[in-house]
């Protein structure tokens, strides 16, 4: 029903001719794939989006959808739906009128587009609103009916722009379900723009990170997650973000050990032969805070000492900062741990999850 493939090969925008928001940018989404572009603000999410659109010009590269060159092409040219925030409903038709709408200028038979229409609405659970305007809708029904009217005349590819930037948090979780489902059923190639680590996570088969206009890292939520290829992936994704901490390499009888302000770091075996050819005498380690352990005692294995900062129960689980020496790191625990302020507690970092990276280049040590 739906077929979709993207390639981009080098491309690059630069506006007014100094700033260059895309940089030498290539990748590929597979047919029926739900790619998400993740960056912060200014990354150039949005003009990559554009330029996929052919909203945008490329300045140097190539794009292909379905293996057929559209770098030069106009929108009306390359069969793209796009789905924005704000749904871009006509208040003054019914649902019906609204899905019918890209298919009647298409100029399509009344049967056919009626037969296109009630499946959509079937698919999107919209059937018995078909009578209704748009004012008398639920936001989430809404939703519904602005991605059929983009799915109905079943686009090579779907993009999204910040779908659900300005919809309130319960309805979002709802809504990012609602898409994922959708997008499940009908295997629409699916690219959705989002600042929101969490709903990239929670909805795309694959996740592309840009930051300044350049391709960080492209996999999936967990090659993300647990193998982040650089300091800025590692910081971006995960809530409360990964901690940093600067360490010096000394070799004791002859094996390379690892120092965090005089404390001693245990590495796996794995990772003391990664270090063993790692030829720098420092480097920066990353563990996320649920991957700390915190002890009032000082035990075996719980080397490095520090001073509860601030504790923040957050329902579900308990957030805890701790300074080591200058330092602050943040630690996931149990909802029901309880630390008092300026408490001496111990820590151990799981060996089997601590990332290393390289202080020049940010990248990660492998
Ligand atoms: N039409 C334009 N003219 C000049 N500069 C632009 C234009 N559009 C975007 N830029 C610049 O290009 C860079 C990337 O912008 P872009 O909108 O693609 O980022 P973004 O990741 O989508 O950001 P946001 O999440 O804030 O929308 C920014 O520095 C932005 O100021």
């Amino acid at each position: 029903m739906y077929l979709g493939t993207l390639r981009f090969n080098n491309v690059n925008k630069v506006y007014l001719g100094r700033v260059h928001a895309v940089k030498d940018l290539s990748f590929t989404v597979d047919d029926r794939e739900f790619l998400a572009i993740l960056g912060p603000s200014g990354s150039g999410k949005s003009s990559t989006l554009r330029l996929i659109a052919g909203l945008e010009r490329v300045t140097k590269g190539e794009i292909y959808i379905n293996d057929r060159l559209v770098t030069d092409l106009s929108p009306q040219e390359r069969n793209i739906a796009m789905s924005f925030e704000n749904f871009g409903l006509y208040p003054n038709l019914c649902v019906y009128d609204n899905l019918a709408y890209p298919l009647r200028i298409r100029k399509m038979s009344p049967e056919k587009v009626d037969k296109r229409v009630r499946e959509i609405a079937e698919v999107l659970g919209i059937i018995d609103q078909l009578n209704k305007l748009p004012a008398e809708l639920s936001s989430g029904q809404k939703q519904r009916v602005s991605i059929g009217r983009a799915l109905v005349r079943r686009p090579e590819l779907t993009i999204m722009d910040e779908p659900l930037s300005h919809v309130d948090s319960g309805m979002r979780v709802h809504l990012r379900r609602e898409i994922k489902r959708i997008h499940r059923e009908l295997g629409n190639t699916t690219i959705l723009v989002t600042h929101d680590q969490l709903e990239a996570m929670a909805m795309a088969d694959r996740i592309l990170v840009i930051h300044e206009g350049v391709l960080q890292q492209l996999g999936t939520p967990d090659e993300l997650y647990y193998h982040p290829k650089n300091e800025f992936v590692a910081g971006f994704i995960g809530t409360p973000p990964m901690n940093f901490l600067e360490c010096i390499i000394k070799s004791e009888d002859g094996h390379p050990v690892l120092f965090v302000n005089g404390s001693k770091i245990d590495v796996s075996s794995t990772d003391a032969k990664l270090l063993e050819r790692y030829n720098k005498d420092r480097l920066k380690i990353g563990i996320r805070p649920s991957d700390i352990l915190i002890s009032v005692n000082p035990q075996p294995d719980y080397g490095i000492e520090a001073n509860v900062y601030i504790m923040e129960p957050l329902g579900e689980k308990m957030i805890i900062t701790v300074t080591v020496s200058s330092e602050r790191l943040k630690i996931e625990t149990d909802p029901d741990v309880r630390f008092d302020i300026n408490q001496r507690v111990w820590l151990h970092f799981k060996k089997e999850r601590i990332h290393f990276f390289d202080l020049d280049t940010t990248m990660r040590i492998n």
